[in-house]
């Protein structure tokens, strides 16, 4: 791949920095960076490289000072669920600058240069967990997801009486490495429900479940709560832990923490968290990484008991908006104009003619006069249906030059159900 030199936009104002992907013997020097920026130990990376390999050494970026590499950035290739089916995406990961040379304008350089090596894939979109929010907006990024942590104590657990209960369902108890083929079978099934999400191909099962696996004091092993139907069809499930602590009064007060929670029926969500819910010699149950709309809170007696803690969020970038507009479907007819400034993707910047009956679409650069002006990453945000233009009107960080225009499109790029993506890379 081209050696290219970029412009510094830091205030810093150093010169460019030379990006290209990385060599071989330069991998472990890229794996230093990042896990010395990030803090974590290399000998846990390589770790977990070794045993569940999912890198492809092409796409692996190194930022050059001289003969030594200061920065590196990586990403994978995934087909994530937006509207309208599954679309190849970048799945940009292991972002690190070495510590002496941050904030001179690194971290830019080698985002420009992905962004033009992940077009060149013909991906049209880019996704990313942030270590921190203030990082991504300024590359085009925009919060398309969030996630919740919910909290349930014992006492306040009891679901509504008319939740549905049906008595022909099981609960089993399992250790995930013994039944993957279900859980991925299962996985497969909920992420046709709703956008954001992406199948675990490959050692993509490892990478998850080791991550959830990882020893923490006191702490059970990972296990899986399976509800099958009378036909033993499996119909949800939720990996957990248990910690277990004593209360004040020295007797039991653990904790579960549940992630995953899927259910691909009512009757099945409640008797996972009926089965949940009462697990021995704990007090509060924990379910993190649920969706906005998740029903849980609909099902509880007291929802308002419940403690609910925003936790993060899935960013994502349009790479080619007239592709990436293009290549979705949409809830509503719509016919707009879009003036998209965009910084970093010059291809992208300009106005786009988007034109769609829901199914059919087509996108053609314009001169006509805009409806709507917005940054790039506002249209990332809005990407998976449920982050409002409106609300960037109503901030006064985009402008509406025809009233209306922000909730037409809204309502055009609407999905019945909130976006979730439930791996981390
Ligand atoms: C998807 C992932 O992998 S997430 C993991 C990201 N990595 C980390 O968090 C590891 C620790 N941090 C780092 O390695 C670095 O500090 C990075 C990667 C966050 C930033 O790299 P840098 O080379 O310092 O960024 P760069 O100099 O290009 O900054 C460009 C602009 O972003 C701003 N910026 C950079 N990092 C941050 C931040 N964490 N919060 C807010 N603003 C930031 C800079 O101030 C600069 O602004 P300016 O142009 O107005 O001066």
């Amino acid at each position: 791949m081209a050696v290219e030199r970029h412009p510094s936009t830091s205030r810093t104002g150093d010169p460019g920095w030379e990006v290209r992907t990385a060599t071989e013997a330069e991998i472990p020097d890229a794996s230093r960076v990042f896990t010395t920026a990030i803090n974590i130990p290399l000998e846990e990376l390589l770790g977990v490289e070794r045993d569940h390999p999912v890198n492809d050494p092409d796409r692996i970026l190194v930022a050059l000072d001289g003969d030594r590499v200061v920065g590196t950035a990586n990403s994978h290739r995934f087909a994530l669920s937006v509207p309208g089916g599954p679309r190849p995406a970048a799945g940009v990961t292991g972002v690190g600058v070495w510590p002496t040379h941050r904030r001179r304008g690194v971290l830019t350089a080698l985002m420009r240069h992905q962004l033009a090596d992940v077009r060149a894939r013909g991906e049209n979109l880019a996704i990313l967990w942030a270590s921190e929010g203030g990082i991504y907006g300024r590359h085009g990024y925009g919060r398309a997801a969030h996630q919740h942590t919910v909290a349930v104590r014992r006492a306040h657990a009891a679901l509504r009486p008319d939740a549905p209960r049906d008595p022909g369902l099981t609960v089993e108890l399992a250790a995930p490495a013994d039944v993957l083929p279900e859980l991925d079978r299962l996985h497969r099934a909920a992420l046709t429900r709703r956008p954001g999400g992406f199948p675990r191909e490959g050692h993509w099962w490892g990478v998850r479940l080791w991550m959830l696996s990882r020893p923490r004091p006191d702490t059970s092993d990972l296990r899986v709560a399976l509800v099958r139907g009378p036909d033993g069809a499996l119909l949800g499930s939720a990996l957990h832990r248990v910690t277990t602590q004593d209360g004040e009064d020295g007797l039991p007060a653990g904790k579960v923490t549940v992630h995953e929670p899927i259910a691909l029926t009512p009757a099945a969500r409640t008797a996972l968290y009926e089965y949940l819910f009462a697990t021995d010699l704990t007090v509060e149950t924990v379910v993190v990484g649920l969706p906005d709309d998740d029903p849980l809170p609909a099902l509880l007696a007291d929802p308002a008991q419940a403690v609910r803690r925003t936790t993060g969020a899935l960013w994502l970038r349009l790479v080619d908006v007239p592709a990436a507009l293009a290549e979705r479907s949409y809830a509503h007819p719509v016919d707009t104009v879009i003036e998209v400034a965009d910084r970093h993707a010059p291809w992208n910047a300009g106005r786009w003619h988007l034109k769609t009956d829901g199914a059919d679409t087509r996108v053609e650069a314009t001169d006509t006069a805009p409806d709507l002006t917005v940054d790039v990453a506002h249209l990332g945000a809005a990407h998976l249906g449920r982050g409002p233009l409106t609300t960037r009107v109503d901030a006064g960080t985009a402008v509406e030059h025809t009233p209306g225009a922000a909730a037409r499109l809204d309502t055009a790029l609407y999905t019945p159900r909130a976006p979730l993506c439930d791996t981390g890379f």
